[in-house]
């Protein structure tokens, strides 16, 4: 395992550019006898089974698995990996930190930098959208903790969402509650997974549900006992795995081609409108206000 910057060629054979400073493993992957593989990067642990042809990515960025850059840019560079590696039929996406799915966006990229940061930023997060929301493999979210704002994006552009039956762990797009404005394709996703009514209801409100309230309004197709939620994942990927590939990869496209090409066809125009809505004076208090509140929530 090493430090690495500049380029890098991987097993696959594909060159990726990395970002000075991430630190990866996956070449490094230590290889069981039993078809095990597990790649190791700072923020984002790739376990896999190379019989059953899945992979499972755990969030581990701690204390709450923001979605900051640095994440972002490993865990782009994972799926890719995995997306090219035809040993992977099935991906299962859940959380090594205890509590907490993902906190969402990493407020503190959207607060007190520059233009430019902004919209290398936004670029990453929409980047992050559309490799999961297009995976050809099937993903099964695992979620095993708190999943506000964009952890809920990543849940809802899975295949297939198991929650844990815990009070505590919440899921919805919230931005309201922060001041801010969910974009059209968070809004998109939302409709096409509960519908126009409960997503315009849980949008304009920003409500995050408790496990029984999301399952009753479609947020999540399962809610399981906390410790079940690793072997269900398991079990509905396998029952998933076991229709055609090139069946269900078209039919996934056929429903979300649309969605996704509704950004694809926009995306500069969607980066520039978030750079001039998050430097606006009163949306950096809004943040910088909200992040406050969070900080304080302890004392
Ligand atoms: C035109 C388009 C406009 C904008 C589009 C924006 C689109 C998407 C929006 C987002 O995703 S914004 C992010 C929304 N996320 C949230 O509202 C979640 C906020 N966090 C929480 O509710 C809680 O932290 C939690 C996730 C439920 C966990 O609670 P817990 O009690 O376990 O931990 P805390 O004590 O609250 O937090 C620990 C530590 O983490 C910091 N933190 C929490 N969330 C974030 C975050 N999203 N970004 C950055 N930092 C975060 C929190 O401040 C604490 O920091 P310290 O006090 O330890 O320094």
């Amino acid at each position: 395992m090493a430090l690495v910057a500049g380029r890098k060629t991987f097993a696959a054979g594909k060159t990726l550019l990395l970002r000075a400073g991430v630190w990866l493993g996956a070449e490094a992957a230590a290889r069981g006898g039993n078809g095990a593989r597990r790649f190791v990067s700072q923020r984002v642990l790739v376990e896999s089974d190379v019989t059953a042809g899945i992979a499972t990515i755990k969030f581990k960025n701690p204390p709450v698995n923001s979605l900051s850059l640095e994440f972002l840019t490993e865990f782009i560079i994972c799926l890719e990996k995995l997306e090219n590696d035809k040993t992977y039929r099935g991906l299962i996406l859940t959380s090594d930190c205890p509590g907490i799915f993902s906190a969402g966006l990493d407020l503190r990229e959207m607060c007190g930098k520059n233009l430019a940061h902004y919209a290398e930023y936004w670029r990453a997060i929409q980047e992050t959208w559309l490799k999961l929301y297009l995976s050809n493999m099937v993903l099964v979210a695992a979620i095993n903790g708190a999943s506000p704002a964009g952890g809920c994006l990543m849940a809802l552009s899975s295949d297939y969402r198991v929650l844990a039956d815990n009070p505590r762990y919440r899921i919805g797009l919230n931005e309201t509650l922060l001041g801010i404005v969910a974009p059209f394709w968070f809004k998109d996703v939302l409709v096409n997974t509960i519908g126009h009514r409960a997503a315009e209801h849980a949008l304009q409100l920003g409500l995050l549900f408790q496990p029984t309230e999301a399952l009753q309004v479609g947020m999540v197709d399962q809610v399981v006992p906390e410790d079940q939620v690793q072997s269900t994942a398991l079990s509905v990927m396998t029952e998933w795995l076991a229709i055609p590939d090139h069946a269900r990869q078209l039919t996934k496209s056929m429903m979300r081609k649309a969605t996704a090409d509704n950004l694809i066809k926009q995306r500069e125009a969607d980066i520039q409108n978030f750079v001039s809505f998050v430097s606006r004076d009163s949306i950096q208090k809004s943040l910088q206000v909200y992040l406050e509140k969070l900080k304080q929530k302890k004392h």
